[in-house]
């Protein structure tokens, strides 16, 4: 069976286990189900992208023939020879994930290693070690050879150890990393202390402007803003943390934004109905209480939640806090819970100003305006990956997803997620 094939067949395997492994990322993680079956869909949806890219010309084996650039004299019988490119698999490859989504970001990194001709090991986080199992499971039964795809479950200690190997062996000929700016960092050095240039692929943290123009459709905005804020109890990279609201239009949009978080359902991710989960651990819920009671000292308003959820240790209430001030940490440092932290602004540029001075982060960014000049210009001035218009959920499998700045290095997604596992040979033969 070809790459393509075992690709395939892997992602049935996960469809057809779908329901178990959504319950183990649920117990795991604490996300609802249903965000869990979800995830399952677009882990699976790499595989199967990657499957079709094996057979593209900028896959594995493709390639191209160039003129030869050089002018042909009369005298001279054939031009001096012929140019090619071809793609060939960078080789094994070193992966460390997260914990928010155990599945996908898995699936992300080595359904285009497998479709180059890859070989990976993978780290998943220490605190969703079974998903990336069951994952690796699924994988054999599906034919993908032992050594293909391989899951290391280490403890703290081998974790780093794990990192140095990968970054400074120079058998390991590509690093793929997802998760904090701060451990991206680590790598990088890492890296480049071991004495050795290696490809790397950072996909690190966010902390997403969520703009709301004064001529926004308000009820888009809400719906918007829901959806890029609470996904994951708002533990994901490209949620939105800082929200900048036109003066004109900021008591409408945060009174039907408090309408709509008042009906989020918090509780156990396994129990119908419950539409928030827990924070990962009881220390990251400390971290955002810490986070909202500075805003609140230094003059923002609780609109509604402020406090831990009394469900449990790991749970926080889903939160709007109004007069955030940008020098407060969260505005200015990527939250990882449920808060929407909030100002008003007047201009354009002055949104723009406080977009840039709050954070060196780049990863995702939303809007939301009716104004065509501004649907297609102002996501120019922004310096993020990617940014949603009107739109709270742009993750998808064809979507180039990474970021800039202290959001990462390279892309995962779409056919740009290939190149990112395979070396372009340029080779000129003189046949004369
Ligand atoms: N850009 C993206 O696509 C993306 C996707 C998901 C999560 N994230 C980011 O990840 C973070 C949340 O995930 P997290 O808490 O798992 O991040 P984290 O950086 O704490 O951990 C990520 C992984 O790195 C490992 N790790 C930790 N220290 C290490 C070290 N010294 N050497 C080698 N590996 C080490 C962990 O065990 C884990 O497997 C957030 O910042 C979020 O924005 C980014
Ligand atoms: O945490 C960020 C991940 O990339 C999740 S998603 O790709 O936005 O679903």
């Amino acid at each position: 069976m070809h790459r393509g094939g075992l690709l395939k067949s892997w992602a049935s395997h996960i469809r057809q286990n779908k329901k178990d492994l959504a319950t183990l990322m649920t117990y795991e993680c604490g996300k609802p189900l249903p965000e869990s079956l979800g995830e399952v869909e677009y882990g699976a949806s790499f595989l199967d992208f990657y499957a079709s890219e094996c057979l593209r010309p900028n896959g594995l084996g493709g390639g191209t023939i160039i003129p030869t650039p050089f002018v042909k004299p009369p005298s001279v019988k054939n031009t001096r020879g012929t140019v090619m490119t071809y793609n060939e698999a960078v080789g094994v490859c070193g992966f460390i994930t997260p914990w928010n989504f155990p599945l996908a970001m898995i699936t992300r990194k080595v359904g285009p290693a497998i479709a180059a001709g890859c070989t990976s090991l993978v780290k998943p986080s220490e605190l969703t070690p079974l998903t990336a199992m069951a994952l690796e499971v699924l994988a054999r039964r599906a034919g993908v050879p032992e050594g293909v795809f391989n899951v290391l479950t280490l403890g703290e200690e081998d974790t780093r150890r794990f990192g140095e190997v990968i970054c400074t062996d120079d058998r390991v000929k590509k690093i793929s990393f997802t998760g904090s700016t701060r451990v991206g960092k680590i790598l990088l050095k890492q890296c480049a202390e071991g004495g050795i240039v290696k490809k790397a692929s950072m996909e690190l943290g966010g902390n997403a402007p969520f703009v709301v123009f004064s001529d926004a459709d308000i009820d888009v905005a809400v719906k918007a803003a829901m959806a890029s804020k609470f996904r994951n109890a708002g533990q994901t990279c490209v949620c939105s943390d800082r929200f900048l609201i036109h003066e004109d239009v900021e008591e409408e949009f945060l009174e039907k934004l408090v309408g709509e978080v008042k009906k989020i359902k918090v509780g156990d991710g396994m129990v119908a109905g419950v539409t928030m989960g827990p924070l990962i651990s009881t220390k990251a819920r400390e971290g955002v209480e810490e986070k909202v009671k500075e805003a609140v000292a230094n003059g923002a308003e609780v609109l509604v939640g402020g406090e831990r959820h009394e469900f449990g240790e790991q749970y926080y209430m889903p939160t709007v806090l109004k007069g955030v001030i940008k020098e407060d940490n969260i505005f200015k440092t990527e939250t990882f819970g449920p808060v929407v932290a909030s100002m008003t602004f007047s201009s354009d540029d002055e949104a723009l100003d406080i977009i840039k001075s709050s954070s060196k982060t780049g990863l995702a960014s939303y809007y939301c305006t009716q104004s065509a000049d501004r649907m297609f210009n102002f996501s120019r001035r922004l310096e993020h990956g990617m940014v949603g218009v009107n739109e709270g959920i742009i993750s998808s499998v064809v979507a180039p997803f990474g970021g800039v700045g202290e959001s990462g290095i390279g892309r995962e997604g779409n056919s740009s997620g290939m190149r990112e596992y395979l070396e372009e040979k340029y080779v000129f033969v003189n046949h004369n």
